[in-house]
């Protein structure tokens, strides 16, 4: 499969000598849709900026549809469309008269109309900037983004500002789009929206990628969860040697990498010996958990792990993990 987009040891060190990105590396294949999620200042609009060619590394190398977008801007800009973390606009004029201008500057553009209609925008035509909230200004954001047919599409926190509807109505869009072929990078905030959109990811912190996979993946290197109240009169410790769990009074729960096999003695346990187990919860990992599980080991210098040390990590398969309960 091909890379539209690649990156390889990707370093951007601000004039004062900051180092926002420290040696990244990703590849990205035609119609995928990549997130790059990240702590506050993690380096995801820095990286970004430098894939849509509007700064150049300070070290290492991208490709964007094969060609440098910093020194190969005219191939690679009329093949992207780019949608900054905040667009200015005019604030007079109306959407369709932005659009129009916009779509004068971009070569074989979309009519203005089917712009607007992809995002929702087609019946706020007239009105003004001005007068648009904040959602609205992101969707034509979307729309200028789009105006290009672009192969590859740069969003940078694309739902900010949006509602539930239009967030779902934007993730749609995004889907669409990857069917039709198109390579789709975004940074978000919402674990949510990288969970059900993404193909895969990548987790940043402080300059790096700290995990990187499917969103499968990357929530499968975390432990599942196993949560109960025993009985009055019935404590932890009478639970399966294999089963050993934190507990906080009646509360009781299990982490474990092996999340058929715990459950399955729990429940035998407890019917072998008539016990009730209320409220009985079991979840896998969610990319919420993995990420602030990352980011807190992440910040001690003592649990940092590279991609590669946590991918390799092998769950014990027979005994469930104990973690306290927080
Ligand atoms: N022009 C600049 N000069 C110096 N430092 C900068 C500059 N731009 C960004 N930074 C710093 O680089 C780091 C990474 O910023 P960046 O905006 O890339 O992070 P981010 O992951 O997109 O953050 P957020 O999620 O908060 O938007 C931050 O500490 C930021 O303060």
């Amino acid at each position: 499969m091909t890379n539209v987009i690649e990156a390889d040891g990707l370093h951007r060190t601000y004039s004062g000598g900051f180092e926002a990105v420290n040696g990244i590396s990703f590849a990205v294949p035609r119609g995928e849709i990549f997130a790059l999620l990240g702590t506050n200042g993690a380096g995801k609009t820095s990286t970004v900026e430098l894939l849509e060619g509007l700064a150049r590394p300070t070290a290492g190398t991208v490709r964007v549809l094969g060609h440098d977008p910093y020194t190969e801007r005219t191939a690679v800009r009329p093949r992207i469309g780019v949608m900054l973390q905040e667009g200015g606009f005019p604030s007079e004029l109306t959407v369709a008269e932005t659009v129009r201008m916009w779509a004068g500057c971009t070569t074989g553009a979309r009519p203005a109309g089917e712009a607007l209609e992809m995002v929702g925008m087609a019946g706020r035509a007239k009105v003004r900037i001005k007068q648009l909230s904040g959602g609205e200004r992101r969707r034509l954001d979307l729309a200028l983004a789009l105006l290009g047919r672009p192969e590859v599409l740069f969003l940078d926190e694309p739902s900010t500002g949006l509602d539930a509807e239009g967030r779902r109505d934007t993730w749609e869009l995004v889907r669409r789009l990857r069917d039709g072929g198109t390579t789709v990078l975004l940074t978000t905030h919402y674990l949510e929206e990288a969970e059900t959109l993404a193909d895969r990811l990548a987790i940043m912190h402080k300059g790096r990628i700290v995990t990187s996979g499917t969103p499968a993946e990357v929530t499968a290197e975390r432990p599942a969860r196993i949560r109960f109240r025993l009985p009055e009169g019935v404590g932890a410790e009478r639970l399966p040697l294999g089963l050993r769990a934190a507990a906080d009074g009646p509360r009781v729960e299990i982490r474990t990498h092996e999340l058929q096999d715990a459950l399955g003695a729990l429940l035998a346990w407890a019917a072998e010996k008539g016990v009730r187990l209320d409220a009985l919860d079991a979840r896998s990992a969610s990319l919420e958990e993995a990420f602030l599980e990352i980011a807190s080991r992440a910040d001690d210098p003592t649990g940092f792990r590279t991609d590669t040390a946590s991918a390799s990590r092998t769950p014990d398969s027979r005994t469930a993990d104990l973690e306290e309960i927080r």
